[in-house]
């Protein structure tokens, strides 16, 4: 049975690297990946999973009206697929999760997602949501807050490093913009 896992942490917890790594793996072996990241994610060269230790790969772009299931099905027929890497994965919608978990069980072919859990305002995004509802195995990557302990939150902040309350739930952007804390620091902070 081919799974779909989903690899969930803050941000810098180094889920593109781990997801480079397991391509690379793959590779090594002479199998074949399909890897994905979203398009609105315009930070570094579009269409490229970038790591922040410098690592990146070419990737296929999804947008809100990609069907997954029809674009990998027809990349598979192509060439044989052996494993299906997706990063940016909170970006996906409830119906591509769905659609990707069709990839796992009637392609038979093993997804791994990777993603943020939670946005600067400690919800859901909503691929996480239904990738934590429906995957198979969850898997959590971790990054270290200032305090030393797990950080598992995002903190949106300002030019001048104070925390954002309110805003768009998406804002595409780096340390500039985001700070991963854990969730005491997280909660001490937003309170002033
Ligand atoms: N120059 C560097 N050398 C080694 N590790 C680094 C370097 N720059 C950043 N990192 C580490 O890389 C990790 C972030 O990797 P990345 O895959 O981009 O994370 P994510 O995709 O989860 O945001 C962090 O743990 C960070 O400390
Ligand atoms: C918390 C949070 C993050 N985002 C964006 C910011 C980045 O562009 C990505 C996450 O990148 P990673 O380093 O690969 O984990 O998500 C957002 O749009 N809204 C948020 O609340
Ligand atoms: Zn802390």
């Amino acid at each position: 049975m081919a799974k779909l896992y989903f690899y969930y942490s803050s941000m810098n917890a180094g889920k593109s690297t781990t997801l480079l790594q397991a391509d690379f793996n793959y590779r090594e072996r002479g199998m074949q990946t399909m890897l994905w990241t979203a398009a609105l994610d315009d930070r570094e060269e579009e269409g490229w999973i970038h790591s922040r230790i410098g690592l990146k790969k070419k990737a296929h772009l999804f947008e809100k009206e990609t069907d997954m299931l029809v674009a990998i099905s027809m990349q598979h027929e192509d060439t044989t697929l052996d494993c299906v890497l997706i990063d940016e994965a909170q970006f996906l919608t409830k119906d591509q999760v769905f659609q990707v978990a069709l990839v796992a069980d009637q392609l038979r072919i093993p997804v791994l997602a990777y993603g943020l859990r939670t946005d600067f305002q400690a919800a859901l995004f909503p691929g996480s949501a239904q990738l934590l509802a429906i995957a198979d195995e969850l898997v959590e990557l971790k990054a270290v807050c200032e305090c030393g302990s797990k950080s598992t939150m995002n903190m949106r902040v300002d030019e001048e490093g104070n925390p954002v309350l309110a805003g768009q739930q998406t804002a595409i952007g780096g340390n500039e913009l985001y700070v991963a804390l854990c969730r005491k620091h997280f909660m001490e902070k937003l309170n002033g």
